[in-house]
């Protein structure tokens, strides 16, 4: 039997739960496992609702049942999360559809013997990988207390206008020079890693802004590496480089110091891109919001609020990458509405040389992303140099 229950009335018996957990496992004893999962991926939307309550409570939803809450999904009522994403064309799933592997029942534990568990490629699975490490960090630091560390934050700064900036200095797209230690596509890249001075040889070297992986698992990446280069008195601003699925993280970026945020149209549905970016201006963050097919592209342009679009000419399902997307993606009538809008476009991955450089510019973007090709140089700042055929540091003016 399959409960096909609407969000009216899940979120009243989420209000009387202490925390996530006894969320889960009460009504996974009762209901069938679909429902369920509904239930506790009330994830970014809800969640989003609980940022702007007052008492700032962890990770149920407010009490008294927000009205507001109920109206932000009215469309969507009685569609599962993973529908909606899937009407979207999201093909990523935000969690595994039968919760976690491991089920519990009084003292008792039983594993579900499904095959559906597993991901079904890289990205699903540091999504799911994300979900329950965010989970688990909410648990320690609510959101009232991330709210209060905000207060100590240092200031935002204009990430959008230091590639812009860059742009009209060298008449070269601006650099996002990104400070990567690890990717799942090709293992480490770099031993000798010291974000910290790779970070100030990219600035040397006249990066516009830094995108700096915060990740652990996959990327070997950190916030402590954002906080240690924001610390240190490096003046570009930074992308916090993470794989946003709850906008507890947004706060959590510009806690450490991030001026920019990702978020990435295959895993989020446009409501949550909506919602998360309406925070992040809020909290004074730019996003860039990345895409890599036709139709993710053109759902991000019709979002309210969208100035920086990132084309990833990697596919993160299957890691291929070919420049030549950037290209596709802007060519025509969707380029124009692009520039009518005021978007600042950014091409990202596989970028090696002047000649590529010359060939997303010549497509029509303003800014590059690039990684592997400039973080393995024994002089990064150098790299930069190699990379776009010319030294472009602000002393080479
Ligand atoms: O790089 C990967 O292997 C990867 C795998 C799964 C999700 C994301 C991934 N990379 C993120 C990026 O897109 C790149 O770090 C970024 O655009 C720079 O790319 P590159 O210049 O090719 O290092």
């Amino acid at each position: 039997m399959e409960a096909l229950v609407s969000l009216r009335a899940t979120v009243p018996s989420l209000t009387h739960r202490p925390n996530k957990l006894s969320v889960r496992k009460s009504i996974s004893m009762d209901l069938p496992t679909r429902y369920s999962v509904s239930v506790a991926s009330s994830s970014s939307s809800i969640r989003a609702q609980q940022i702007e309550s007052k008492d700032g409570s962890a990770t149920v939803a407010p009490v008294p049942v927000p009205e507001e809450a109920l109206k932000v999904k009215e469309w969507e009522v009685g569609m599962f999360q993973n529908e909606v994403a899937a009407s979207q064309g999201i093909r990523i799933r935000r969690r595994p559809p039968t919760g976690p592997p491991l089920h519990y029942v009084g003292p008792f534990e039983f594993r579900l013997q499904n095959e559906g568990n597993t991901p079904r490629n890289i990205l699903e699975e540091i999504i799911w990988h994300k979900d329950t490490e965010v989970a688990r960090l909410r648990e320690r630091r609510p959101l009232l207390a991330l709210k209060k560390e905000l207060e100590n934050a240092p200031p935002p700064r204009d990430f959008i206008g230091a590639l812009r900036e860059a742009n009209l200095r060298t008449g070269l797209p601006g650099l996002i020079a990104e400070v990567k230690k690890a990717s799942p596509s090709r293992g480490i890249l770099r031993e000798d890693f010291n974000p910290v001075e790779i970070a100030q040889a990219y600035e040397r070297g006249g990066a516009a802004c830094l995108s700096v992986l915060t990740d652990e698992k996959y990327f070997k990446g950190s916030f402590e590496n954002l906080a240690l280069i924001r610390n240190a008195g490096v003046k570009c601003p930074l992308l916090c480089k993470e794989f946003v699925v709850d906008a507890w993280q947004i706060y959590n970026a510009r806690a450490k110091g991030a001026d920019a945020i990702l978020l990435i149209a295959a895993v989020l549905p446009d409501l949550d891109i909506k919602y998360m970016t309406k925070i992040c201006k809020m909290l004074g963050l730019a996003t860039l919001v990345e895409v890599h097919n036709e139709r993710e592209i053109d759902r991000v342009v019709e979002i309210e609020g969208i100035e920086l679009i990132g084309i990833n000419n990697r596919n993160l399902e299957t890691f291929e990458v070919d420049i030549s997307i950037t290209k596709r993606l802007i060519e025509g009538e969707r380029g124009k509405r692009i520039r009518d809008k005021g978007i600042m476009v950014v091409g990202e991955s596989g970028l090696f040389t002047p000649d590529d450089i010359a060939f997303v510019q010549e497509a029509g973007v303003r800014a590059v992303l690039v990684g592997e090709s400039i973080v393995k140089q024994s002089d990064p700042g150098k790299g930069i140099a190699g990379l776009f055929g010319k030294d472009i540091s602000l002393s080479s003016n």
